[in-house]
């Protein structure tokens, strides 16, 4: 069953402006983990504040639980919880008094819903009387988490939620969700590191407000076509600029200590004669199976072209 739905949504902020989503459509399922994955600047906030009732859209449709986002806006508030990119806590109230003040917002209490973030709270429980503005990254996290459960939504939408934090955090934090999805809640998460793509059940690829791609990580994975190579040699910047100067190569990019690269009409021996050609030493060319980010840009190549 479809919890989440966009038809043909289109959004711009004020005239003139490069529309910030164009036509985007897709739905998320009951119970489902759901990703947007994109750089800074793709649309993902937009989509949450259009499916959180923030927002208008100026063109298509779009439902939460069934309801209208715009003529069912003040039901839809009330069951959904929502965790903006930007830290969204009282700074000036500890962690208590703002778990209590979110639940008050939505006429409920902590023991009312306390067996849903009972796992969560009790990791920053210890530090219950601290303000939050002086807690770590991962501890705001926790606790905006916390304050987005706290009247206990059937949809979360979390933008962002680990931007910022450092890696152990982020793991917990994946770890939590998996948790919660466990509970039945339909969670909607958006982020820009694309390593976080393979924690979501499903995920839609989203470049200046177009969706690029929408399947599980594993299909988008095994629909890369072709054969990727990672390469590398004793000096990384110079091969790049000689790999892009060989004309059998068509996409070539930066990857951690390798370059990725797909040939468009080259060979392997072709390329290696040619750059020990060219001087280089030590190099290595091995076949790999695409990531996420390699989908990623080589959607991004073949939907502009
Ligand atoms: N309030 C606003 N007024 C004008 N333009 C906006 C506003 N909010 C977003 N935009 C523009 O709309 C586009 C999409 O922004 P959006 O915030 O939805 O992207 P995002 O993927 O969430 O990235 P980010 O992490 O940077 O927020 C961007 O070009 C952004 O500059």
């Amino acid at each position: 069953m479809e919890t989440v739905t966009l038809h043909n949504i289109s959004k711009t902020y004020g005239k003139g402006a490069t529309p910030a989503l164009k036509d985007v459509s897709f739905s998320v399922n009951k119970g489902e983990l759901f990703g947007l994955i994109g750089p800074d600047g793709a649309g993902k906030s937009t989509i949450f504040r259009i499916l959180t009732t923030l927002l208008l859209a100026d063109e298509g449709t779009a439902t939460v639980g069934g309801l209208d986002v715009v003529k069912d806006y003040h039901r839809i508030r009330s069951s959904v919880g929502y965790m903006p990119g930007r830290f969204s806590l009282y700074q000036d109230l500890t962690i208590e008094e703002n778990l209590t003040f979110f639940a008050t917002l939505f006429g409920t209490t902590v023991a009312a819903n306390y067996e849903l973030i009972k796992d969560i709270y009790r990791q920053i429980a210890p530090f219950k009387d601290r303000r939050a503005g002086k807690l770590s990254g991962g501890m705001k996290q926790k606790l905006a988490l916390c304050c987005a459960l706290v009247h206990k939504p059937e949809v979360l939408f979390l933008d962002e939620p680990t931007t910022g934090v450092d890696a152990v955090s982020r793991r917990e934090f994946w770890d939590m969700l998996q948790q919660l999805k466990q509970q039945g809640i339909t969670i909607v998460v958006s982020t820009p590191y694309m390593d976080e793509a393979r924690r979501c059940e499903r995920i839609a690829l989203i470049q200046a407000g177009s969706i690029l791609s929408i399947d599980t990580p594993d299909a988008i994975i095994n629909a890369y076509p072709g054969q990727l190579y990672a390469l590398k040699a004793a000096h990384i910047p110079h091969l790049l600029n000689d790999v892009r100067g060989f004309e059998g190569v068509g996409q070539c990019y930066a990857a951690g200590e390798y370059l990725h690269m797909v040939f468009r009409s080259g060979s392997e021996e072709h390329l290696l004669a040619f750059l020990e050609g060219k001087g280089h030493k030590d190099i290595i060319l091995k076949k790999i199976k695409p990531d996420i980010e390699d989908c990623f840009i080589r959607l991004l190549t073949t939907t502009h072209q």
